[in-house]
């Protein structure tokens, strides 16, 4: 089942802060999201909101065309994950584990079995006597094995070590293909996780500054590679994102398409242009301001 999700000038509001801001979007489903965002930029806030955790403020979202918040037959559809797990910290993992094998219709036990194993998740443990990592885990576990129609992982494997995130990148691949459905993976690990988006979102200060293809997004700048004199050359007169120098050769990023006579000048300095990284592109969108605290 693939189920559209909409939102229409949504808003949400804490008091005086404006965590979401008039946002509309449309994810046809069936692809996984990258939802990129600095601190405090309304990623949760927004995921929150599609998942039902919160109601908005105005506007309006939908999942699969009906507003899910107090609405048991989309939330049953929806899971969503933080690093922090939905749970007291008194209760075993088992007994978190138990309870979402009753409520998630579409839970694999056989798979959350070689989940606990991959991720060695402590499941007699209490929630609270985890490790960081070990909720991570547990959150993840919770993602993966509802193979829920929407699955969101709102930041939830940053408490793992690096080979253990890698793990999470490799399994959620590996089902999704076996298990397509809708996935959105909030993060700032842009780098490590930039190659599993179909499509990537960046939100800016609760509002919606790129939404599009990843490879139409990295079409937007150029990677320019060569002896430092002609690359410096060839990026003058253009914006630059970024550079970066050894001995003397540099890669330098410049933000624009490039016309035909510029790669072909490119070519005859000797120059490689190379497509821009995620990471550079959301640094550029989103630098003008003091980080949010
Ligand atoms: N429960 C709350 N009460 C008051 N303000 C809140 C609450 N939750 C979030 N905010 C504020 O709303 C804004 C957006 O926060 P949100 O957590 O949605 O952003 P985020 O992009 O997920 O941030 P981070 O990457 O740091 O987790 C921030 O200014 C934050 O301080």
């Amino acid at each position: 089942m693939t189920l559209a999700i909409e939102a229409d000038g949504l808003t949400l509001r804490y008091g005086d802060t404006v965590a979401v801001d008039h946002l509309s979007l449309r994810l046809d489903g069936g692809k996984i999201y990258g939802l990129l965002g600095r601190n405090g930029s309304g990623k949760t806030s927004l995921l929150a909101a599609i998942s039902a955790f919160r109601r908005a403020t105005s506007g309006t979202v939908t999942v699969g065309g009906a507003v899910p918040f107090e609405n048991a037959a989309i939330t049953r559809q929806i899971c969503f994950v933080r690093d922090r797990v939905d749970a007291q910290d008194q209760d075993r993992v088992r007994c978190v584990l138990q309870l979402a094998r009753r409520l998630r219709p579409n839970w694999d036990q056989g798979y959350a079995d070689r989940l606990i194993k991959r991720f060695d998740l402590q499941v007699n443990k209490r929630v609270g006597a985890l490790s960081r990592g070990g909720k991570s885990a547990l959150s993840v576990v919770l993602g993966l094995a509802s193979r829920a129609p929407v699955t969101i992982f709102d930041e939830a494997y940053l408490g793992m070590d690096a080979p253990s995130r890698y793990a999470f990148y490799e399994e959620l691949l590996d089902d999704y293909i076996a298990n397509p459905r809708t996935v959105i993976v909030s993060t700032h690990l842009i780098e490590e996780v930039d190659k599993l988006f179909e499509e990537v979102m960046i939100i800016d200060r609760g509002r919606l500054v790129a939404h599009e293809e990843t490879d139409t997004l990295r079409s937007r700048g150029v990677t320019v590679t060569g002896p430092s004199a002609a690359v410096d050359r060839f990026v003058a007169g253009h914006t630059l994102l970024g550079e970066q120098r050894l001995g003397g050769t540099k890669a330098a990023t410049i933000y624009g398409e490039l016309s035909d006579g510029d790669r072909a000048g490119a070519r005859s300095a000797g120059l490689e242009l190379g497509p821009m990284g995620l990471q550079e592109l959301f640094v550029h969108l989103t630098k003008d301001r003091e980080p949010a605290r």
